[in-house]
Formats: C-alpha cells, sequence, structure tokens
C-alpha cells in the first residue's frame, strides 16, 4: 500500500521526530536522498549544470544543501533566489563553500542539465506568484525535479489554482502526499522517488493499493466452493436502445470472481447470444432470483428508474452506476435512507454533478470544476449519499462516507473509451457479490480495470469489450506479482 499523507499530518510528526534530533537533522537527510536522486538521474555529475530554484522557506533550504552536495562532487550550481533576502541562511551559505553561485539569470533555466524545483513545498498555497510564473513556461533541456511537491500544486489535494512547475521526478520526503497521487497535481508530479527521513506516521489521509494488497483481496475458489458460494452477481443494465451496455456489464462481471451472473433486462437475448454463461430473465431485478450484489444502470434507459427501485428494496449491496445514478439524483439521497445493504456509486464527474445538486447542493456544477477537486468531490458525494463513492475519469478515486479514501495508481486514459465505464461496473460488482467490502470491491476493480486497459490499448486505442478480455490475464500478473506497477517501488504513474 503506497500511503499519503496530509500537511497537517506530516508537520505533526516531524515536530515529534525533530524534538529528539539535532536541529536540521531531518534537512540534511532530505538534501542527502534528493542529491542521490539528482545523481542517478545526470549521465555524471561532475562538469553538470545545475539550476537551483529556491523559495523563502525551508523546501529552499533542502534545495540548497542537495545543491552544495552536487557542487562538491564538481557540478557547476547556481542558485536563483525568489526571495533573496528570505532564502535559508544554512542552505545558501552551504552552496557558496562549496562552490556553487547566486545568479539571477533565468535563461539558465532552458540551459540547465537539471533543474531543482525548491520554490514551495508542503507550506505552499495558491498557485506560482508572479516572479516564479514565467518558469511554468519557459522551454527545458534538462529534467526538472520537483522538491517534496512541484510547485504550484496543492500538496493535501492535487488542485492546481493558478501556474505550477511540471516535474520530471518529484522526490518526496517522509511519505507521499495526496497532491502526487490524485489529478490534475499528480499529472505535475512526474514519477514519484520517496526518501525515508524517519518520520513516525498515523493512519493515512488517501492510500493507493499495490499488487500485493489487490492480490491478497481477490476471491479464490477453494475444495469447499460451489458457484453459489462464490457468489452470484445480477446485472440489470442494458435497454433497447443501449443494448451493448448489458453486455459490457455482463462482461466485466464474468471476470470478477462471482460464480455465476445472472442478468435481469431487456437484452436478455444478446447478452446470451455473446455469453451463454450468464443466466437470464427479461424481467427486472424483483423477478429474477437470488444474488449476493446488484448492479444496476449501465445503458439502462427508462428502464433504469423501475431496476434502481427493485435493486434498491433488496437486502443485498447494490452497485448504482450510468443511467442509475441520473435516477437517483433525480429521487435524492433520501432513496437510499433505510438501506442496511452497502451502496456505491461509480459516476463520471458529469454524473457527479448531477448527484450533488440532487443531494440539495445547490445547482449543478460545472464537471470540469469537480475533475478539478477529485478529493474534495468524492468526500462530498459519500457525505451525501452515505455511500461508498468511485469516481472515475483522469485519477480514480474511492471514498467512504466519512472515512478512508483511495486513489488507483493504475490507469490510462485509454481508457477513455465508450463502455469502458460499463466493464467496470460489472466488475465490481462481481467483487461486492464474491463478499469484499465495498472499499475492496470499488477499488481493486479500478485497479484491475486500469492493467486491463492499459493491456489492452499498449499504446493503440482499444475497445470496452478488448478490457474486459483482458482481465483474465491481469488477474495472473497480480496473483502472481509481475508485470507493470508489481515492483513495490514502481513508480506511482507509468
Ligand atoms: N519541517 C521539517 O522538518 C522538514 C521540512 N522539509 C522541507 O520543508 C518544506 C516545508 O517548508 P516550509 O514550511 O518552510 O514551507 P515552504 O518552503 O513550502 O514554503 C513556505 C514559504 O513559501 C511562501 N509561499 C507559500 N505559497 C507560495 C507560493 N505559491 N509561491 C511562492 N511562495 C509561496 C510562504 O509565504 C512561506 O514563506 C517541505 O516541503 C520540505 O521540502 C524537509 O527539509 C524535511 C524536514
Ligand atoms: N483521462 C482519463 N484517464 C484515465 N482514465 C479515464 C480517463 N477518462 C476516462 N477514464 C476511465 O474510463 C472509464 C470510462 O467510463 P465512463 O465514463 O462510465 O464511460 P462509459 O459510460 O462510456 O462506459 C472509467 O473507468 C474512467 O475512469
Ligand atoms: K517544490
Amino acid at each position: 500500500m503506497r500511503r499519503a499523507h496530509t500537511v497537517e499530518q506530516v508537520r505533526a510528526a516531524e515536530a515529534a521526530r525533530m524534538a529528539r534530533l539535532p536541529e536540521g537533522t531531518l534537512m540534511q537527510r532530505a538534501a542527502a536522498g534528493l542529491a542521490a536522486t539528482c545523481a542517478r538521474l545526470l549521465p555524471r555529475v561532475y562538469g553538470s549544470r545545475i539550476l537551483v530554484l529556491a523559495g523563502s522557506g525551508d523546501n529552499g533550504g533542502d534545495a540548497l544543501f542537495a545543491g552544495a552536495l552536487l557542487a562538491r562532487r564538481g557540478a557547476r550550481v547556481d542558485a536563483l533566489l525568489l526571495a533573496p533576502a528570505k532564502a535559508h541562511p544554512g542552505g545558501l551559505a552551504a552552496l557558496r563553500a562549496a562552490g556553487g553561485r547566486v545568479t539571477s539569470d533565468q535563461s539558465l533555466f532552458s540551459t540547465a542539465d537539471l533543474v531543482l524545483d525548491g520554490i514551495v513545498g508542503i507550506g505552499g498555497s495558491g498557485g506560482l506568484r508572479p516572479g516564479a510564473q514565467v518558469f511554468a513556461s519557459l522551454p527545458r533541456r534538462g529534467r526538472v525535479v520537483a522538491v517534496d511537491v512541484p510547485s504550484g500544486v496543492d500538496p493535501d489535494t492535487g488542485e492546481v489554482p493558478g501556474a505550477a512547475l511540471r516535474a520530471d521526478v518529484t522526490v518526496c520526503f517522509g511519505t507521499y502526499k495526496p497532491g502526487l497521487l490524485v489529478d490534475p497535481g499528480a499529472s505535475y508530479a512526474g514519477v514519484l522517488q520517496l526518501v525515508g527521513i524517519g518520520l513516525e506516521l498515523p493512519d493515512p489521509a488517501l492510500a493507493a493499493l499495490q499488487h500485493a494488497d489487490v492480490a491478497a483481496l481477490l476471491p479464490v475458489p477453494d475444495a469447499e466452493s460451489d458457484k453459489y458460494r462464490r457468489g452470484v452477481v445480477g446485472v440489470a443494465a442494458g435497454s433497447a436502445r443501449y443494448p451493448g451496455a448489458a453486455v459490457l456489464a455482463v462482461a466485466g462481471a464474468l471476470h470478477g470472481g462471482a460464480g455465476a451472473v445472472r442478468y435481469a433486462g431487456t437484452a436478455a437475448a444478446e447478452v446470451v447470444r455473446r455469453f451463454p454463461e450468464a443466466l437470464v430473465t427479461d424481467g427486472g431485478p424483483a423477478g429474477a432470483g437470488r444474488v449476493q450484489a446488484w448492479v444496476v444502470g449501465p445503458g439502462g434507459g427508462d428502464g433504469a428508474a423501475r431496476a434502481l427501485g427493485e435493486a434498491l428494496a433488496s437486502d443485498v449491496p447494490v452497485l448504482v452506476d450510468a443511467d442509475g445514478l441520473t435516477e437517483l439524483a433525480r429521487l435524492g439521497p433520501a432513496a437510499l435512507a433505510g438501506r442496511r445493504a452497502p451502496v456505491v456509486l461509480t459516476p463520471h464527474t458529469g454524473e457527479a454533478a448531477r448527484l450533488l445538486a440532487g443531494a440539495g447542493e445547490g445547482p449543478p456544477p460545472a464537471a470540469a470544476e469537480l475533475a478539478a477537486a477529485r478529493l474534495a468531490t468524492v468526500r462530498r458525494l459519500a457525505a451525501a449519499y452515505r455511500a461508498t463513492v468511485l469516481l472515475k475519469g483522469s485519477t480514480t478515486v474511492v471514498a467512504e462516507p466519512g472515512g478512508a479514501v483511495r486513489v488507483n495508481p493504475t490507469g490510462t486514459a485509454w481508457l477513455a473509451t465508450a463502455g469502458s465505464g460499463d466493464v467496470l461496473s460489472g466488475l465490481a460488482g462481481s467483487l461486492l457479490a464474491a463478499g469484499l467490502a465495498p472499499l475492496d470491491a470499488a477499488s481493486a476493480a479500478a485497479y484491475l480495470h486500469g492493467l486491463a486497459g492499459r493491456s489492452a490499448a499498449e499504446g493503440a486505442p482499444t475497445t470496452a469489450l478488448a478490457v474486459a478480455a483482458a482481465l483474465p490475464q491481469v488477474w495472473r500478473a497480480v496473483r502472481a506479482g509481475r508485470g507493470p506497477g508489481a515492483e513495490p517501488d514502481a513508480p506511482v504513474r507509468a
């Protein structure tokens, strides 16, 4: 599990640690780790040209001390101070003593072999200040290494309220910060490198599953298993207008670990033609027979309202997607009140906007606004509907009401293809039917779906059905601990 902590959590852990260590120890550890990463990124340190951008706080201090270490190894290091009067005195003295120089020449940004972004770290707020904005758009030749956080990215949320400096690598200290794992911030961070500085940290604010975590969650049949004990997942999806959504949701469900898939809806003939192993009925969930979880809504069209009502009236977990969400938004959170079994909602940002409006949170916000504030959005939705919410998009995030939040590290923009969301809802519903808790089912499904998307695409456009077809190989890779993302220290973003 990759864990991320908020600024408040990091500061508390740092304060506790610093009380027991000589002053400056943590900064020395941070700078040493930072310099080591920079050295690995350069063909050779000796003779390379390095520009340090140093702001007014300790983030600038880290960058200056790292610059000093690199200067001692023969690099030519220039430091551009964004607030010269407030530059970290110890860091500046160390840099000068090592032969580094202070410069005001901004063109070095474009000629340096490596740029260290020490403008602002976890003390940052708002976008880059005017004096630093120029670096967000200057051409670059060498790599940019962000110190702790790319300057301009909000460390706690990943929001990017103004200009920010895009990094190739971010070296973060002590723990990941949520803003490094969630878009848009994550897309500014590049590859993440964690440097331990010996902090003792509390439960994380945000976590990202890794291969071993997902492998431990995946249901595996044993000698006692039969198809019913493995769980039956019901899929109420598709309509005369959108029969394909039924096929895609069933395709996802068939690869999610349930022992059987029961389809209920008007696309029964299409489903059986494609998947003879599915059990089908052309009525709604109420008359479909016993299942351990329902998936309602993909391509549901006019039938979504009835299917949602019948599924919610059952006593098993219900996953609501697509047209089911539109109907739920119309009804508002009251439709879920009194339900004992869990509810999982899987909106994209457009559906999230409708759900928020349906919860009485004012007029529907613009989807783009919600995408820019993914963590806040998923938390608001989970709280308003008292349900587990998986918010889809450039970074998929999953939240429980008032509780844990998970971020999916495996996504790929190739998944932005019609119908891939239907595969995801079938898959997640199947994991729910197999007995996984809602947060685990949703986040494991997103993890597998992302890997399947990568594997199906391999750099070329793919289709939703191909994503479903790639699921078995992805299961095997995750269970065997191999394939992309398998190494514990694999970059969060491939
Ligand atoms: N506290 C510690 O023990 C450690 C801190 N470390 C470093 O210290 C950093 C935090 O240092 P600070 O608390 O001094 O905070 P920062 O260095 O992140 O920034 C604080 C200063 O930047 C200004 N500022 C805020 N937003 C800005 C913006 N958007 N543009 C320009 N300037 C802005 C503030 O006015 C303030 O003066 C961490 O990110 C990490 O790099 C590391 O050395 C590890 C140990
Ligand atoms: N830019 C993106 N980067 C990564 N994944 C994306 C991006 N855009 C969409 N996705 C993923 O693609 C899938 C699309 O689902 P959805 O929006 O429901 O489409 P559909 O209704 O056509 O199935 C989701 O899993 C979503 O997370
Ligand atoms: K920084």
